[in-house]
């Protein structure tokens, strides 16, 4: 009705966001808001054009579809995430390997995969490292070492196949998947392939950041053109963050209906929120 006289509405909070505000400042208790949700959960009337959730909807699945070959990974992956009906993963930014772990085995059932940033665990160990191997084994999950690699091709081969903090890493013997930013160009994609591709490893580019006020953007087209076609592909161009909102350090998240059904994203990322 207001479209028609010409008013566009635009959304600057959510309902959800309004409650946790509210109820921050103590404005409405834990009840009122718990039945708000209800209230909005049972009376939805908004309706996307998909009407039970489908897999199917993402790029990998329409690639496979199409019968077009796809990187052996990314077979593995839409495979486990049919047999387990679950494109989630978690990333687990935790400190503690033992809790990293504990994560993996009460999760491990219900996630396709399980994003690490093992630069930021203060007990690295290789005993750590086979854990976490037979974890993935048991629950049938990837794991995904988000080391953001972003460099020329040489110095990102040498960093995914040894690379030391406090140990040496040697991401390339345990992670099935690595993230690498498109931004460096096709090098980057060419040095990890001369470790990765021998080992059925597989890479995700990122083409943008959702951080706020993130200034480079490589449209995911072209990022995933610039990866040479005889080196290890991207195992999938988009990736997403569940709930609304962020934190104060520039985190910007959205909703599953916008990373899966408006974006056709194959897998959503989620980590705090969990
Ligand atoms: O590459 C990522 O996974 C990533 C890309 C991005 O644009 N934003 C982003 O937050 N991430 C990662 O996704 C995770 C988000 O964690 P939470 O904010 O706890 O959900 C972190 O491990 C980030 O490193």
């Amino acid at each position: 009705m207001l479209a028609s006289k010409g008013i566009k509405l635009h959304p600057i909070i959510s309902i959800s966001q309004l409650l946790r505000v509210l109820q921050a400042a103590e404005r409405i208790d834990a009840q009122t808001a718990q039945s708000v949700h209800k209230f909005i959960r049972d009376n939805n009337t908004f309706r996307y054009n998909f009407t039970e959730f489908s897999p199917q909807w993402g790029s990998l699945f329409a690639i496979q579809e199409q019968k077009i070959n796809i990187h052996p990974l990314a077979s593995k992956l839409l495979k486990i995430i049919e047999e387990k009906q679950s494109n989630l993963c978690v990333s687990a930014d935790v400190t503690n390997s033992e809790e990293l772990l504990q994560l993996a085995e009460s999760l491990g059932l219900k996630i396709c995969m399980l994003k690490t940033h093992v630069d930021i665990l203060e007990d690295y160990t290789s005993a750590f490292i086979q854990n976490m191997q037979a974890l993935a084994e048991k629950h049938n999950f990837l794991i995904f070492e988000d080391r953001k690699f972003a460099d020329i091709g040489n110095t990102v081969k040498r960093q995914y196949e040894g690379e030391t903090i406090s140990h040496f890493l040697f991401i390339s013997s345990w992670s099935h998947i690595v993230k690498a930013h498109a931004v460096p160009g096709p090098g980057v994609v060419k040095g990890l392939s001369a470790v990765g591709k021998p080992l059925g490893r597989g890479c995700l580019l990122i083409a943008q950041m959702n951080s706020q006020g993130v200034t480079v953007c490589t449209p995911e087209g072209e990022a995933c053109q610039t990866a040479p076609q005889t080196t290890l592909k991207s195992a999938f161009c988009h990736d997403s963050f569940l709930t609304h909102g962020g934190d104060l350090l520039g985190q910007q998240y959205t909703t599953p209906e916008e990373v899966v059904y408006n974006k056709g994203s194959d897998v959503i990322i989620v980590g705090r929120g969990i």
